[in-house]
């Protein structure tokens, strides 16, 4: 039997019991070698053409994940290929499929207009000459800035900025594009614009990779979804299915303001409660209290919280958010 020629597979990601270990030296007058299993036998696929979102809480692998994906880290253990190249072993034919986008401010010049910037980056990814205007103006129009492109881009807003290292990250037209993060710091009116241009990116037939810490951005986006916590790969799915993991609760939402760690304990442990989860707001806290919906908890949940300034209380359907808390709280 044959194996399928380097290249030829229908898969642009195939990751296979995929770990990385790192080794770390704490403490300074008994220094101490230890080491993190950041990401512990990782296995998925994502096809030609998919939006696929690699969802998890902080420290969860995912950088970890695409940098072992984008040939920045050798795995420990396990194997993965790009378009049919392993990551390992067929680095410069993997590298030439790819373009990594992350969130934050480095990677362009400043004093420099977005024009010249890709000017520059297209000399340093080896587009062809001749092709360079072109695909500098189809990626111009791709990424919304068409018009803007002579500005220095000291004076581009963050929104504007992402957009532009979008643009930046395709410019020798990677088949997979990997984008970490990319509307951290964009605020909600920019982050949409930034959603239609991953969006018109990924109708163009791109690949992408994308890890972001927003649900309803990978909700909107993604075709499928791996939700990752401690270094594993807890959930797969598409967003409808993993937001089945919440059929069946009811979700009571609540504004307040400095509530003890001892009422959260309470609340999950209150009858019919499956899942707390808190989120903090400057000085706003929003406590989310899954249950299972023929249970009513609303009322012992407000008398858990007697004497404690509250705002809004809600009781609603759970979304994919509340899938995820489940998901990640059951890692
Ligand atoms: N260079 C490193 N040396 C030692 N430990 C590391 C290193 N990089 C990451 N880690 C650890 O590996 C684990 C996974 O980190 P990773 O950055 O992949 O997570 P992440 O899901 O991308 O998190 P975040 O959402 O915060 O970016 C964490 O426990 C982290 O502290």
């Amino acid at each position: 039997m044959h194996s399928a020629p380097s290249g030829s597979s229908d898969h642009a990601i195939e990751a296979v019991g995929l770990r990385r270990t790192y080794r770390t030296r704490t403490g300074w007058l008994r220094p101490r070698n230890s080491t993190v299993e950041a990401v512990r036998e990782v296995d998925f696929t994502v096809r030609r053409g998919e939006l696929f979102g690699l969802l998890g809480p902080n420290g969860a692998g995912k950088t970890t994940t695409i940098k072992m994906l984008n040939t920045l880290l050798i795995p420990s253990a396990g194997s993965a290929r790009i378009c049919g190249f392993d990551v390992v072993r067929q680095t410069r034919e993997v590298r030439r499929r790819i373009g990594y986008v992350f969130g934050g401010d480095r990677g362009l010049y400043d004093r420099l207009s977005a024009l010249d910037n890709l000017r520059y980056f297209a000399e340093l990814y080896g587009v062809a000459p001749r092709d360079q205007r072109r695909r500098i103006g189809e990626l111009l129009d791709l990424v919304g800035l068409t018009g803007r492109e002579r500005e220095r881009v000291e004076g581009y807003s963050r929104g504007m900025r992402q957009r532009l290292h979008i643009a930046r990250g395709l410019l020798h037209s990677p088949e997979v594009l990997f984008l970490d993060e990319p509307s951290i710091g964009v605020d909600p009116v920019a982050a949409r614009e930034l959603r239609r241009t991953v969006a018109d990116l990924a109708a163009t037939g791109t690949t992408v990779l994308l890890t972001t810490h927003y649900m309803a951005e990978a909700d909107e986006l993604c075709d499928r979804i791996a939700v990752i916590a401690d270094g594993r790969i807890q959930a797969l799915g598409t967003p409808a299915e993993l937001r089945q993991r919440a059929d069946g609760r009811r979700v009571v939402e609540v504004e307040a303001y400095g509530v003890p760690d001892t009422a959260i304990s309470a609340l999950r442990d209150l009858p019919g409660v499956r899942e707390t989860a808190v989120e903090t707001r400057g000085a706003l806290q929003v406590l989310t209290v899954q249950s299972d919906a023929h249970v009513d908890v609303q009322g012992d949940v407000l008398r858990e919280l007697a004497g404690i300034r509250l705002g809004r209380v809600d009781s609603r359907e759970p979304t994919l958010e509340d899938a995820y808390v489940a998901i990640v709280n059951a890692s």
